[in-house]
This record gives C-alpha cells, structure tokens and sequence, in this order.
C-alpha cells in the first residue's frame, strides 16, 4: 500500500476563529501576534495526539495502585521554528512541548525569484533517529522555505516519519512538492487556500506573515 501525505485541517471553532483573526486585514500587530500564538497552541495539540511517545506504569493513588500513561522522557522531541512567522506559532506550541530542544531555522524568500534562502542554521550536526520533530511554518506558498528546511532535517539524520508540521494557511503547489518527496509526513494546518498569486502570495492567505507578526 503507497504511503499517501495526510493533510489534517482540525475542524475546531478556537482554530477557526484565530485564523478569521488573522486572515482580517484590519487586526492590529500585537493581536495578530497573539493569534497567532494561539494557532499554534490549538494546532500543536492536535498534531501531538498520535505522536509524542508515552510509556506506561502504574501509580499509587490514596487508595490502590492503577496504570498510568506518562510522557516519555527518553524520546527525544524537537520544535524547529522557521523564522521569522514560525516564531509566534513556537509561543503557543513550546508551554505543550516543555520537554523539547527549539533549533532554529531562518530562512527567507527571495522577493523576485521566490527563492529560499538560509540565513540562520540552529540544528545539531545529526539528529537520533529516533527524534520526534514539530516544524512551526505559518505559510506553505510555493513549497520553497519547507522543502529547504526538510532537506536539512534529513541531512541530518531524521526520519521524515516522525516530522510532523504546523501552518496556519497551506497552499497546493506546497503540499505537492512535500507529498511527491515526503509521503510519510504529517501536516496540521488551520485552512487549504486556493492558491497563489503572480507574486507568490496565497490567496486569499493572510498577506505577509512574518511582516504582520513582527509589525515590518
Ligand atoms: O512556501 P514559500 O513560497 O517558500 O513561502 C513561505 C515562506 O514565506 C514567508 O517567509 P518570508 O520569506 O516572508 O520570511 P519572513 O518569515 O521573515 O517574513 C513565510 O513566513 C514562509 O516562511
Ligand atoms: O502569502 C504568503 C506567502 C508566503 N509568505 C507569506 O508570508 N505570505
Ligand atoms: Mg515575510
């Protein structure tokens, strides 16, 4: 059986509110920002379920001893934030995540050509094969920034089996690219836009996700 990309739009009211927030080009940078933030909270919550590694024992309530499921501490997990807009959905995501390495990633795209660059490399050398990694990218437009950022996970070591992603607005050319080289992986997204426009913006997306976090 192919292993198929699966793309996961939670159907959640808290979700789909912060997005109309940040989708109106009216909201003001600081609740943008915290919108934002909030996305990523709801988002890594959902795309944790299945994914962070837990063991289980057994305690001893007041009363008598019953199994218990805790976090296991011996896995592993990452957040690779890609800046800049990946940083707001990191400020929800990390208070879930308490326990992970942030690695940073700054990667920008080039305003004519498209063409991501890397500005800012945070990774470790290699990687146990075993890490779990959480990507934070608001925006999946042409597919350039995630790509590059995948290539440099897999360069180093990790399973593209345990990345999961999160985004607020993903666009089709992107989700093509990621399918057609990473079938295994796992992306949880707020919305599927149509597509983009002839300067590579998504459309109707939320304009510049990185200007409007940081007020640029
Ligand atoms: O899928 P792509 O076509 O590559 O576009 C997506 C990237 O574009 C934006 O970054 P930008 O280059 O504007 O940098 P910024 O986050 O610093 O604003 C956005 O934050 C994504 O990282
Ligand atoms: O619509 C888009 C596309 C790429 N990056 C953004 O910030 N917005
Ligand atoms: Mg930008």
């Amino acid at each position: 059986m192919a292993i198929q990309l699966r793309i996961h739009v939670p159907p959640h009211p808290l979700i789909k509110h912060w997005l109309g927030v940040v989708r109106d080009a009216q909201t003001p940078t600081t609740l943008f920002r915290s919108a934002m933030t909030e996305l990523g909270r709801w988002l890594t919550y959902e795309a944790i379920r299945d994914w962070l590694p837990s063991i289980e024992t057994t305690v001893q309530t007041p009363l008598a001893e019953c199994p218990a499921t805790f976090i296991n501490p011996q896995v592993p997990v990452a957040v690779v934030p890609i800046l800049r807009a990946g940083l707001a959905l990191l400020e929800g995501a990390q208070p879930l995540l308490p326990l992970a390495s942030i690695y940073h990633l700054g990667i920008v795209r080039n305003e004519e050509t498209l063409e991501p660059s890397c500005y800012l490399n945070k990774l470790p050398e290699q990687f146990d094969p075993e890490t779990r990694v959480l990507i934070t990218e608001p925006m999946l437009a042409t597919g350039g920034t995630i790509m590059a950022a995948m290539t440099e996970l897999i360069k180093r070591g990790v399973n593209p089996a345990f990345v999961r992603i999160i985004s607020v607005v993903a666009a089709p050319p992107a989700l093509q690219q990621l399918g057609t080289h990473y079938p295994s992986l796992v992306i949880y997204t707020a919305i599927i836009d149509e597509g983009l426009n002839s300067k590579g913006f998504i459309v109707p997306g939320l304009g510049d996700a990185g200007d409007r976090t940081f007020g640029t």
